[in-house]
């Protein structure tokens, strides 16, 4: 939605006139030519920026008392005042009386909208916020397009009504909890707790108190995470990480959907949907004994995989876009532009920290980039984590100083289109495209670089 400017001013051609410049650029104009219209405007809907004249002819009020009526109906209002060349001295007790800044007439359009852009940068940062809460309300945190991604959340949309227990399976931090927070987002308990145990962290001698609690001569001392999530979704994180014991508890509470707490003797009934995780293979943690293969069929009845990152690179950019304009705003700045480059380095990079490697890569970078760089986020911001060692596989730019130019050439193509198809994910049509080459062309340089034969072996 457009931000909203009121524009006051007995003037019609300076109301005609700023309406315009300002709606070129996409902002929602009203008009007011006296006070008593400008104060309705504002009590009919709050506007974005009031741009108030000090001098109002033929109306109730002036300019100055405007502004005060203003202040006592919205104290955060930004208003900036039009002042004539005459009454500079008005405009400047205007500014102590709550007004933001003030333009002096005859003005340029640029900078008007120079201050008109900063004065509403709060508002649209507060509206960007909001976007982006109510997308995670939604679970609409599980950020991503590619093909293995839309199958994953068409998964769980058709299993998340149906209480079917669901194993998600996947590397670390390739974001399994974040669609199981999806999952139970869109079931029929998503007004009820998500737990999360996350089996790494505890104990094994403290297993069985956290999940089932604990109970003394019959009396509750402390209810486990079992009792907590009743009625909504249990979380096994990294379930192979149970111990054996434990693991045959979990078995019983799933089959007789009750359990005793640990020290007590009476069963409490639970209504828990379970969701489990593992970045383990467990088919080779039950030939080692060491998953129950019973617990195993009772976990994945809805099996679920989560692809690594360098999987998917289609998502990349959306996944980018989505953690550099959450950090910006945690900042107080405005969401960046990604480069090209900056962009192809993310894209051609393993990401072996899958996503949470991302978000901390952003994350690092924006907090480490002087904020009036951060307009554009370019590649040599990117941590040499990312942009490192890529174009360093023939030893960098002091080997191909020192080779003849057709050698060094061939070098730098090579890596160039090693890093390009790596980035479109082995997709010849995407990557010539992307170099304005001939698909036929491309195939052809490949050979001619004996990477054609490559390609090939790597794809065995
Ligand atoms: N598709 C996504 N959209 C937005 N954020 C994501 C996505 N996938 C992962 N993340 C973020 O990446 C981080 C790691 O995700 P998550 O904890 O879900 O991974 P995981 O597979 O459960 O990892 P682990 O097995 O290590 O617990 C979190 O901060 C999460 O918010």
């Amino acid at each position: 939605m457009a931000l909203d400017i009121l524009i006051v001013d007995d003037e019609r051609d300076i109301r005609e006139l700023v309406a315009g410049v300002l709606s070129d650029e996409g902002y929602e104009c009203r008009t007011a030519a006296d006070s008593t219209s400008a104060l309705a405007a504002v009590d009919e809907k709050r506007p974005s920026l009031v741009l108030l004249d000090v001098w109002l002819h033929g109306s109730q009020m002036d300019g100055l008392e405007v502004l005060d009526a203003i202040k006592v109906r919205e104290p955060e209002l930004p208003v900036i005042i039009f002042s004539g060349h005459g009454n500079i001295d008005t405009a400047v007790s205007a500014v102590s009386r709550g007004a933001m800044d003030f333009i002096e007439k005859p003005f340029e359009a640029e900078r008007l909208l120079h201050l008109v852009e900063r004065a509403t940068e709060t508002e649209r940062l507060r509206r960007e916020n909001s976007r982006l809460r109510e997308g995670m309300g939604e679970g609409g945190e599980f950020t991503g397009n590619s093909a293995a991604i839309n199958a994953v959340r068409a998964t769980l949309k058709r299993v998340a009504n149906t209480g079917s227990r669901v194993l998600i399976s996947g590397p670390a931090g390739s974001g399994k909890e974040v669609a199981a927070r999806l999952l139970h987002s869109w079931s029929t308990r998503a007004d009820k707790p998500f737990i999360v145990v996350n089996s790494a962290r505890i104990t094994p001698e403290r297993f069985e108190e956290e999940l089932f609690g604990e109970e003394a001569e019959g009396k509750l001392v402390r209810p486990g995470l079992l009792e907590t999530a009743d009625g909504g979704t249990l979380y096994l994180d990294e379930v192979a990480d149970m111990p054996l014991s434990t693991q045959a508890r979990i078995l019983r509470v799933l089959t007789d959907q009750s359990f005793v707490r640990v020290g007590g003797t009476r069963q409490i009934g639970v209504d828990v949907r379970v969701v489990s995780s593992t970045a383990r293979d467990l088919e080779a943690e039950m030939s080692e004994k060491r998953f129950r293969e019973d617990l195993f069929y009772r976990l994945n009845v809805v099996p679920v995989e989560v692809p690594s990152l360098s999987e998917r690179r289609d998502d990349i950019p959306s996944l980018a876009e989505h953690f550099f304009a959450r950090y910006a705003i945690e900042q107080g700045i405005r969401p960046p532009e990604i480069s090209e480059e900056a962009m192809a380095a993310l894209q051609a990079y393993d990401w072996p920290g899958n996503v949470r490697q991302l978000r901390n890569v952003v994350e690092r970078t924006i907090i480490l980039t002087p904020r009036e760089n951060l307009d554009t986020v370019e590649a040599d911001m990117l941590s040499e984590e990312v942009t490192g060692g890529k174009l360093g596989e023939s030893g960098g730019m002091a080997q191909l100083m020192g080779a003849p130019l057709r050698e060094a050439r061939e070098s730098f193509e090579r890596e160039y289109l090693a890093i390009q198809i790596r980035r479109f994910s082995g997709n010849i049509s995407k990557t010539a495209s992307f170099i304005g080459m001939e698909r036929s062309a491309l195939h052809r340089k490949l050979k001619l670089l004996g990477m054609a034969e490559r390609r090939n072996n790597e794809r065995k």
